[in-house]
């Protein structure tokens, strides 16, 4: 009942060879790779031209406007990154990284997000296979597939869409999806391996890997912080809960049953609201001079035009007012973790292909 199976690559196909250990000149990765350490330091002497503030970040709003912590830039540079990487790694070894992505039904937003993935796939020489399946299909019938791209050695990387129709069992398939090629990094081996202190998953699920590296590269200090993440799902609340546990944050995690979430977050250095509910965080929910990360990806209709448009979880006006740093949406988070997908990808391929 497959609908669809399109092809793409970037480059021309080339032929497999046995896989060898090589080491190839690739430098090492200025972002969360597959080599997690317990605490992740930014390079010393960073200099880069993103490192948008000074590394001892002011945990102030003296004025009446936070500073806005900005990811497209961040999230060009990654790209940048990993398509110089893809283009060593094409003329050295004449292989590519190869991203398989799966979704089921007819979601609009699901089908923009697998667009968006794939045009930046495409962007940095990664190969795309897209299985679309119909809304109606069968739980067999998806584990087919993915058991397909399991067993299938040119692809790297598998996504599969969320969420799922109903009567699909989610935690089923991300089960099947092999460790080694989960760069959405849902697998319960690869979840559980994050929230133990010393163990190392393949993959970081990409949401959360994007807010530690957008705080870092903004300078702000996790260690010893107060966070309030409002929101446990797989995709993001619960996994950057366990990753910022990891950098010795101390963490809440709110979600629909918790008591009174307003005074629970008024007490967190750190704000990360990833819920799906347009403003749900207020200004008066915020400590003064705390930094606020809006994951939410709302998509609302304007009253006055109709038109559509994405906004966040966070009450933006009221919120830049106390915070002293903030993610927009669009252009926050929601790149970073685009890209982070490409980096996850690229750290598949090598290790398929042996590369240190
Ligand atoms: N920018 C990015 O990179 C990403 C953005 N997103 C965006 O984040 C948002 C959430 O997505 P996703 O995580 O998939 O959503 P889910 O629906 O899977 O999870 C929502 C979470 O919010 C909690 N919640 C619901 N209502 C409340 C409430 N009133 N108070 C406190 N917590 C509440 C739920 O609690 P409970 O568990 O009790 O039901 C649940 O844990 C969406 O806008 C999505 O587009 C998601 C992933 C990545
Ligand atoms: N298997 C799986 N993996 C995911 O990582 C996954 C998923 N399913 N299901 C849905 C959520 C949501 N998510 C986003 C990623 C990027 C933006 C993003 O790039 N947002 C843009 C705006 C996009 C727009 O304009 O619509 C921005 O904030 O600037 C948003 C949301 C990943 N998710």
């Amino acid at each position: 009942m497959r609908k669809a199976l399109h092809f793409h690559s970037f480059f021309e196909p080339t032929p497999w060879h046995k896989t060898l250990k090589k080491t190839l000149h690739f430098h090492s990765c200025t972002f969360l790779g597959p080599n997690l350490p317990d605490v992740w330091t930014p390079k010393e002497n960073n200099t880069s031209p993103h490192t948008l503030l000074p590394q001892s970040f002011q945990w102030t709003n003296d004025g009446d406007s936070a500073t806005i912590l900005e990811g497209k830039a961040i999230a060009k540079e990654i790209k940048l990154k990993v398509a110089d990487e893809i283009s060593k790694m094409k003329s050295e070894i004449g292989k590519f990284p190869r991203l398989a992505v799966v979704l089921v039904g007819d979601r609009k937003d699901s089908h923009t997000f697998i667009h968006v993935k794939k045009k930046a796939c495409e962007k940095v020489g990664i190969g795309t296979v897209v299985s679309e399946l119909p809304q109606s299909c069968s739980e067999n019938e998806l584990l087919d597939v993915v058991s397909g791209f399991n067993d299938d050695q040119d692809v790297h990387g598998i996504v599969v869409q969320l969420p799922l129709p109903q009567h699909l069992d989610e935690e089923r398939i991300m089960n099947v999806i092999r460790p080694e090629k989960d760069v959405d990094g849902f697998h319960p081996l690869n979840i559980g391996n994050l929230a133990i202190q010393g163990r190392k998953p393949f993959f970081i699920p990409c949401a959360s890997k994007s807010c530690i590296e957008l705080l870092h590269r903004h300078g702000v200090e996790i260690r010893g912080k107060r966070i309030a993440i409002i929101g446990r799902s797989k995709i993001a609340g619960l996994p950057t809960s366990l990753l910022l546990q990891r950098h010795h944050a101390t963490v809440s995690l709110l979600h629909a049953y918790t008591k009174n979430p307003a005074q629970i977050t008024s007490e967190a250095d750190i704000v990360i609201a990833d819920v799906g509910i347009p403003n749900i965080v207020r200004g008066d929910w915020i400590k003064k001079g705390a930094v606020v990360i809006d994951m939410g990806t709302n998509q609302v209709k304007d009253s006055n035009s109709g038109v559509f448009r994405v906004t966040g979880d966070v009450c933006f006006e009221e919120a830049v007012k106390v915070a002293s740093a903030i993610t927009p949406v669009p252009g926050g988070i929601g790149p970073v973790t685009i890209s982070m997908l490409l980096s996850n990808s690229l750290d598949s391929a090598k290790r398929a292909f042996g590369i240190n």
